[in-house]
């Protein structure tokens, strides 16, 4: 038999993971795998997770949660060296990266991806830092970039994605652009922007087509800033994002790269965070780079 770590997150999505969770289990052990499982708790570190590991050879781990917990597990499986393949089961409420590799989002349909054993290669991100950081999907700043982590629990597990476009809604009118300067190792650009992301998918927010060009391993990553545009003209933009030809629009930047920094050059702003995969990441400035094809995944 093999061995299989599955860390699920209770609350993730609409919460209703832990119904299926024996369901899980009886049809992985019928694919021949033996199920460890961890239960995830807010705001924690998942160190435990993986207090066995020395005694056991694990074949793969699996997360059944949102973009967050993908990115908790990864910064888990980075700091403990640990070369195994990830499966996802998309309980989350985005769930952005499972989009970006066509993870079906019912349970069947991801267990299906994992029973095919179909392993593939894919970047990860890196925010340099005195402790490294590391994301699989995006790192965004500004307008909406904070809103998947600033939103409610219980609003999210309500309205599900309609909870995060809410939210984003009440930021535009009281939101200012901010000046930066973004340097890649071909181009340096200063404008004021209202929303920058750094891909390695392509969705975020559950707009799956916003880094519409990024690929997940081409050991780049993509850079999509939106221009300071009037709020008027902001409607119009988000058609074009949500059709997926936003990319040569003159209100966005877009650039591909494998290193890309990100600083302020408005000193008298020193609050600007940034989101990784959903959760909260630091404050400007930063500089993230691509490690190429460095995780394992169960793809369709
Ligand atoms: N047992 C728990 N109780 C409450 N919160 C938890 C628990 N376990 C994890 N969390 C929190 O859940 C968050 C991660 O949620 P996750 O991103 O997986 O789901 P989501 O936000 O619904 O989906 P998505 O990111 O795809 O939109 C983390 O901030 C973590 O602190």
């Amino acid at each position: 038999m093999k061995l299989l770590k599955l860390i699920y997150n209770p609350v993730s999505g609409n919460e209703d993971f832990t119904e299926s969770l024996d369901y899980c289990i009886q049809r992985l052990q019928s694919l021949g795998y033996l199920v460890s499982l961890y239960r995830t708790e807010k705001n924690q570190e998942l160190t435990k997770a993986f207090f066995d590991i020395e005694k056991l050879n694990y074949d793969g781990v699996i997360t059944a949660g949102g973009d967050g917990t993908i990115n908790k597990v990864i910064n888990l499986m980075k700091r403990y060296n640990l070369d195994m393949p990830l499966g996802i089961i998309p309980a989350g409420t985005s769930n952005d990266l499972a989009v970006h590799l066509t993870i079906p989002y019912n349970l069947d349909g991801a267990l299906d991806v994992i029973a095919k054993d179909n392993i593939k290669a894919v970047d990860l991100g890196e925010i340099k830092g005195d402790r490294e950081k590391f994301f699989i999907n995006v790192c965004a700043g500004g307008l909406f970039a904070n809103v998947a982590h600033q939103t409610d629990r219980r609003f999210k597990n309500a309205f599900g994605k309609l909870a995060y476009y809410l939210n984003g809604l009440t930021e535009i009118s009281t939101f200012e652009a901010v000046p930066l300067e973004i340097t890649t190792c071909e181009t340096v650009i200063k404008e004021e922007v209202l929303l920058f992301l750094i891909f390695n998918g392509s969705s975020a927010g559950g707009f799956n087509n916003l880094g519409k060009a990024a690929k997940i391993d081409d050991g780049l990553l993509d850079l999509i800033a939106v221009k300071n545009v009037s709020f008027n003209k902001l409607p119009a933009l988000l058609v074009k994002i949500l059709q997926g030809s936003h990319i040569q629009d003159e209100n966005i930047i877009h650039c591909k790269s494998d290193y890309i920094k990100v600083e302020l050059l408005d000193d008298s702003i020193d609050d600007f965070r940034v989101d990784i995969d959903g959760e909260e990441g630091p404050l400007l400035p930063i500089e993230a780079c691509v490690h190429f094809q460095e995780i394992k995944i169960f793809t369709p």
